[in-house]
C-alpha cells in the first residue's frame, strides 16, 4: 500500500530523516516508535502529504504521494493529529459529520445517507450520550475520542494516527486501540501508529519501525525490535524485556536508577 523508497528530509539544511526504507503491507498495523526528535511526526506528515520529502519516493498505491489532488488523497488516508479539533462552539456530532467533507459536493451534500454510520461510530466510541455537548465542555480524554471518531467517519483505507492516547487514562487507551484494531480488521484498513508507549507499541503493531536522530535503526516484528541492547543504544536506558503472560508479546520493565 505505501512504499516509502530512499527518502530524506532537510528542514534549513538540517537532516532530520535519511535514507528511510520500508513498505507497509494492505491491511497492516505499523507502528513507528523512536525517542522525542527522532523524525516520527515529519514521517507521518510525509506519508499525508501535508510536507514534501527531499530526496527519494513514496508510494502510495501506484501513485507517487505527491501526484494526488488533496481532495482524492483525503477519500484514500485520514491522519489523527495531536491538536486535530476545531476550536469552541461545535457540537460532538458536527464535528464527526466533518469527517464526510471528502465525500461531499461542494454544495456541502453527500450522495448517499452517513447518519446511520455516524451513530454507528459514535455507539462505538461511546460518544452517543455526549453527540450534543459543545466541545469546550469535554474532558482532554473525551475529545481525543472525538477526533478519531472524525477520522472514522472518513472511512479511510489508511489510517495514520500521531500519538493517538495522548491525555487518554490506560482504560481509554486500550479501548482506543482496541477500537483501531477492531477496525482494522473488520474493514483491512491499514494502520500506521507513531505510538511513544512501547508495551502497546507491541500488543497492537504487526510490525514497528524504530527510529533513532532521523535513522531507520529497524523495522521487524515487535520481538525483533523490542530488544534489551537495541532499546539501550537508542533510549540510553537499561530495560528488562519479558514475555507477556497472556499475549506472548515483549514487553518492557523500566529499571530506576535510584539509591
Ligand atoms: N517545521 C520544522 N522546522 C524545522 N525543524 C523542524 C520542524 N518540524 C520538526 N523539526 C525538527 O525535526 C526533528 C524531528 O521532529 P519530529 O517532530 O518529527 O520528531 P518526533 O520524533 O515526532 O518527536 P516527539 O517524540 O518529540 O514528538 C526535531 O529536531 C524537530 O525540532
Amino acid at each position: 500500500m505505501i512504499r516509502v523508497v530512499d527518502v530524506s528530509k532537510n528542514y534549513n539544511g538540517r537532516s532530520v530523516l535519511s535514507s528511510l526504507n520500508f513498505s507497509v503491507e494492505p491491511g497492516e498495523f505499523f507502528g513507528i516508535i523512536g525517542p522525542n526528535g527522532s523524525g516520527k511526526s515529519t514521517l507521518l506528515k510525509l506519508l499525508s502529504g501535508v510536507e514534501s520529502w527531499g530526496d527519494g519516493q513514496i508510494w502510495l498505491q501506484e501513485k507517487l504521494v505527491s501526484q494526488y489532488k488533496r481532495k482524492d488523497l483525503a477519500t484514500w488516508l485520514a491522519v489523527l493529529q495531536q491538536e486535530p479539533l476545531p476550536p469552541v462552539g461545535f457540537r460532538v456530532r458536527e464535528v464527526v459529520e466533518m469527517g464526510r467533507y471528502p465525500y461531499q459536493s461542494w454544495l456541502g451534500t453527500e450522495k448517499a445517507d452517513s447518519s446511520d454510520m455516524i451513530d454507528d461510530i459514535l455507539r462505538t466510541l461511546r460518544l452517543d450520550d455526549l453527540q450534543d455537548r459543545t466541545l469546550e465542555k469535554l474532558s482532554g480524554g473525551e475529545k481525543q475520542r472525538v477526533a478519531l471518531a472524525k477520522v472514522l467517519a472518513q472511512q479511510p483505507r489508511l489510517l495514520l494516527l500521531d500519538e493517538p492516547t495522548t491525555y487518554l487514562d490506560i482504560g481509554y487507551q486500550i479501548q482506543l486501540l482496541d477500537t483501531v484494531h477492531r477496525w482494522q480488521r473488520t474493514r483491512q484498513t491499514t494502520v500506521i501508529a507513531v505510538l511513544h508507549d512501547l508495551n502497546l507499541a507491541s500488543l497492537y503493531c504487526d510490525r514497528i519501525l524504530l527510529l533513532n536522530k532521523g535513522r531507520q535503526i529497524g523495522v521487524g516484528v515487535p520481538e525483533e525490535i523490542l530488544r534489551a541492547e537495541l532499546i539501550k543504544d537508542v533510549y540510553g536506558i537499561e530495560p528488562i524485556v519479558l514475555d507477556h503472560p497472556v499475549h506472548e508479546l515483549p514487553q518492557i520493565m523500566l529499571r530506576s536508577q535510584r539509591e
